[in-house]
């Protein structure tokens, strides 16, 4: 057993902390009992974006990262940092995974394919890697570069996709050297719910060229009926209508997100049936796919942390989340270390599917409160993780009313784990992971604001429920996501681990 008082630690995603406001969600919803908690609990504001949790400066948090330090009880150095560092150091022209495959393509007059997603949400990728991938390939005198642009308008504005491609094709003319080829929404092209026929679709156009043919990418925009994530697949064809940009064999494949989950079921999928005709694979990062795709930047160890501290001291933890944000309470948690812990027991929460989250913003959570009140009842069961993924989820959707809606189902679910919680003698920590829906709106460059669904750099609430006649103190700030896991395992009467640099909060 423990030394001290078991818990329960609530990650309410995309909770970030803005003051009230025609943009904010989280403020305009009814939440009657996260507004008791806020008054009457020890609270603090920490820091979940930029160099606190591992970002670039400025940059906005996302789950991954989120969840890693929450874990780790340390900032972990992201991929998109770990890439950036190998642009500005001038090491990516030289970089032993990239420039074997450029020379080759050289040599034999092949083509190289990037795919990724082109913006600069900097949650995914960073389509200003683009322009360095371009520079370094004309520098190796690679014969032709096929860009296979993926739209957003999920992490940053919907209606911008217009104004990243044409970036785009800046990068492609000032380089030299490429062009766009294919252009289809990340909808398709970044599902990671296991929807096989969206990837198809994104698969279909960079292998054979089916898709709506257009002349030129303006005209692929003007197509586009459904915004920026879902814009159709759209092939690039020359004045013979032939598609400009199969991959052929003996091509190189690159894929441009830093970021592996929305981005490895294309992966996996396009390495299935091009790695057979002689293609060659590489990733900008590291990525969990099936396959074994060599990455250009290896990842960050996030090991050592709260998962290690658990296990090390035999303390069970039963983790729950509905399938959004399942990896998120165990892979990621544990510092993306899929190995099978004992001592832990995970819950993956499945209900009716949302195919469209804005008109089901309860989403399953009915279902993830009740999994957390179940483990709550147990004595064996020192700490229950859970994510409630609603505010975060629902928020990617830009659409305000529904995301106001979620926010106060949310509020119901914690009211109801609070209650479970304290009859059964524990604590409840609730943080966000990162900022979303009190941002509901942005105004690009100064004009009208627009919905907008993407995260933000705003700070998150973290806040204890004692459990009955625990003494806490109040919260010495500042404080970041890497203080989480120091706090749990102080709750739980075990000391942090040798590698967190994050400290007791309460
Ligand atoms: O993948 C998504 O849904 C968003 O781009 C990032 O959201 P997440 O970091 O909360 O998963
Ligand atoms: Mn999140
Ligand atoms: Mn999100």
């Amino acid at each position: 057993m423990i030394a001290g008082t078991p818990g329960v630690l609530l990650v309410l995603d995309g909770w970030g902390h803005a003051e009230p406001g025609e943009a904010n969600a989280i403020a305009a919803a009814a939440t009657p009992w996260l507004d008791h908690l806020l008054e009457t609990c020890p609270t603090v504001l920490a820091d979940a974006s930029g160099t606190a949790v591992g970002l670039l400066p400025g940059t906005v948090g996302n789950s991954e990262i989120g969840h890693m330090v929450i874990g780790a009880g340390r900032p972990v150095p992201y991929d998109s940092v770990l890439v950036q560092e190998e642009i500005s150091s001038g090491r990516l022209g030289s970089n032993e995974a990239l420039t074997p495959v450029l020379a080759r393509l050289a040599a034999t007059g092949r083509s190289l394919h990037l795919i990724g997603l082109c913006s600069d949400g900097m949650i995914h990728a960073d389509v200003h890697h683009l322009q360095e991938l371009l520079r370094v390939a004309a520098r190796f005198s690679v014969p032709a570069v096929h860009i296979h642009a993926v739209t957003d308008g999920r992490d940053v504005a919907n209606g911008t996709a217009a104004a990243f491609l044409g970036l785009v094709e800046s990068y492609a003319a000032e380089a030299g050297l490429g062009g766009v080829a294919t252009v289809v929404g990340r909808g398709y092209a970044l599902d990671k719910s296991g929807d096989l026929r969206l990837t198809e679709q994104a698969a279909l156009a960079v292998m054979y060229g089916k898709g709506e043919a257009v002349t030129e990418v303006q005209e692929a925009l003007e197509l586009n009926q459904r915004g920026d994530e879902w814009m159709p697949p759209s092939v690039v064809t020359d004045a013979a209508g032939r598609p400009v940009g199969v991959v052929e064999e003996g091509d190189a494949v690159l894929f441009t997100n830093f970021r592996s989950d929305r981005i490895q079921q294309l992966a996996d999928h396009l390495h299935e049936h091009l790695a057979p005709r002689g293609v060659t694979f590489l990733s900008l990062a590291q990525y969990d796919t099936r396959a074994s795709i060599p990455p250009l930047v290896h990842r960050s160890d996030a090991g050592g942390g709260l998962a290690a501290r658990l296990a090390a001291h035999g303390v069970r933890s039963v983790r729950i989340a509905e399938a959004e944000k399942f990896e998120h309470v165990t892979y990621y948690l544990n510092g993306r270390d899929p190995s099978p812990v004992p001592v832990e027991e995970h819950v993956k929460i499945s209900g009716e599917a949302a195919p469209d989250y804005k008109v089901r913003p309860e989403m399953n959570i009915d279902k993830v409160a009740e999994a957390v009140n179940a483990a709550a009842r147990r004595d064996d069961v020192p700490l229950v993780v859970a994510n409630l993924a609603n505010i975060d989820v629902v928020g990617h959707t830009g659409h305000y009313e529904a995301t106001r809606q979620a926010t106060e189902h949310t509020d119901r679910a914690v009211e109801s784990i609070c209650r479970a919680a304290r009859a059964a003698g524990r604590w409840v920590l609730l943080v966000g992971d990162h900022g979303n829906a009190e941002k509901m709106l942005i105004a690009a460059d100064g004009g009208t604001p627009r919905p907008y669904g993407g995260h933000t750099t705003h700070p998150v609430p973290a806040v204890l429920v004692p459990a009955d006649g625990q003494e806490v103190r109040r919260p010495a700030g500042p404080a970041t996501l890497a203080d989480i896991a120091p706090s749990v395992l102080s709750l739980l009467g075990i000391d942090p681990a040798p590698r967190m640099t994050g400290r007791p909060l309460w």
